[in-house]
């Protein structure tokens, strides 16, 4: 099939980070605008943003650089709104974006300044549509609308459910960890509504996010965690112990750690290409995938970093079609399935499945 059934068909983002999933040419404009205020030289910063092959410690170090060009709340705050209308316009309907909230003492960012500046991204979203919205907008919910300029149809209207995540970083204190759960806890009404556990994940001891993550749960958050990125058997066990709704990845699992979360039947993102150009799968042909797939373990497929990975959520579903030999109607039934896994209510999930239900009547048309 060609790329634009991909891009038409209705999707579900479950695992992506803000400042992964930024445009390339964003990135360069803010680059551009960094250099010639001598703060970076431009084009050291260049050709980094615009490598494609890249180890897991050069995908951390190049999200060292990408904070530096987004150290600003009204960038916070456009990233936000362009990532959500790249998403959209490729027809994902539904979107669980996950950010680190940052605090950064030199340009008075605290943590919660910084989820402020990205509600706003959101609210921008909403607003551009205003005048063509049928009733008015309820930004509360969360829904966000985007117009996209399509070149066949003109104008066209899109909506899109945006939900956050906020992460916790493995750089950070057991403080910081709980003042980002405190956070999400604080903004529940605003559309968070859960926690991750990223970054590097050769960084930092699992007994140093456990007491937050382990509140978050108590206190009914979601709770997604990057699980077997690298081997770690102690720590994969550990954070399987916590009972997280979802987890992202699932590498470096042995048997044991397998048969562990099969009997516990959790969620698993699957990001392909972010694993192969990170090294934590060797190719694409021994990808886990596949056998979760064919035992029809409950996984989603997403983008971890589109930006970072020059991908798409349309490009991650072609892929898996031709590595792994799927058809149009397997995949959107995976995309449906995934609506299971959401973490949002009852309404939402309703309102999405109708959407399936009314493009599946179209799908072999
Ligand atoms: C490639 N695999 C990955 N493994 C672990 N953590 C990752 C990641 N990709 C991204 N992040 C996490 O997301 C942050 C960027 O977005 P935000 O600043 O939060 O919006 C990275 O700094 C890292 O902590
Ligand atoms: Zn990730």
């Amino acid at each position: 099939m060609e790329m634009e059934g991909w891009v038409s068909m209705p999707k579900v983002e479950l695992h992506a980070h803000l400042n992964g999933s930024v445009r390339d040419s964003t990135l360069l404009e803010l680059a551009r605008v960094l250099g010639e205020k001598g703060v970076i030289v431009f084009s050291d910063v260049e050709h980094v943003i615009l490598k494609n092959e890249r180890s897991l410690t050069e995908v951390f170090r190049l999200f060292d650089l990408i904070h530096i060009l987004t150290t600003d709340h009204k960038i916070i705050t456009r990233i936000t709104k362009e990532v959500i209308e790249d998403f959209a316009s490729e027809n994902v309907v539904y979107l669980e974006l996950r950010t680190t909230p940052k605090k950064n003492d030199s340009i008075g960012m605290s943590k919660r300044s910084y989820l402020e500046a990205v509600l706003e991204g959101i609210k921008a979203v909403n607003t551009v549509d205003v005048a063509f919205r049928p009733h008015n907008a309820d930004v509360s919910n969360v829904k966000s609308s985007s117009l996209i300029n399509d070149t066949c149809n003109g104008i066209t209207r899109k909506e899109i459910y945006v939900r956050l995540l906020l992460s916790i970083d493995r750089r950070e204190t057991t403080e910081a960890a709980m003042e980002t759960v405190k956070l999400a806890l604080e903004m529940r009404d605003l559309g968070v509504v859960g926690i991750d556990l990223s970054g590097n994940p050769v960084v930092g001891e699992w007994m140093t996010f456990f007491p937050a993550l382990k509140f978050a749960r108590e206190q009914g958050l979601y709770i997604t965690l990057h699980c077997g990125e690298v081997p770690n058997p102690k720590e994969i066990r550990a954070m399987l112990d916590l009972l997280p709704q979802r987890i992202g990845h699932a590498c470096c699992f042995e048997e044991e750690e397998w048969k562990r979360l099969k009997s516990l039947n959790i969620p698993v993102e699957i990001c392909l290409t972010s694993n192969i150009r990170t090294n934590s799968v060797r190719s694409i042909e021994v990808h886990h995938f596949a056998d979760l797939y064919n035992s029809k373990y409950p996984l989603v497929i997403c983008t971890d970093d589109s930006g970072v990975f020059s991908t798409s959520l349309s490009k991650e579903y072609n892929l898996a079609a031709s590595a792994f030999g799927l058809g149009r109607r397997e995949l959107f039934q995976l995309a449906r399935n995934a609506i299971e896994y959401i973490f949002a209510d009852d309404e939402v999930k309703r309102e999405l499945k109708e959407i399936f239900n009314s493009v599946e009547k179209k799908l072999d048309q």
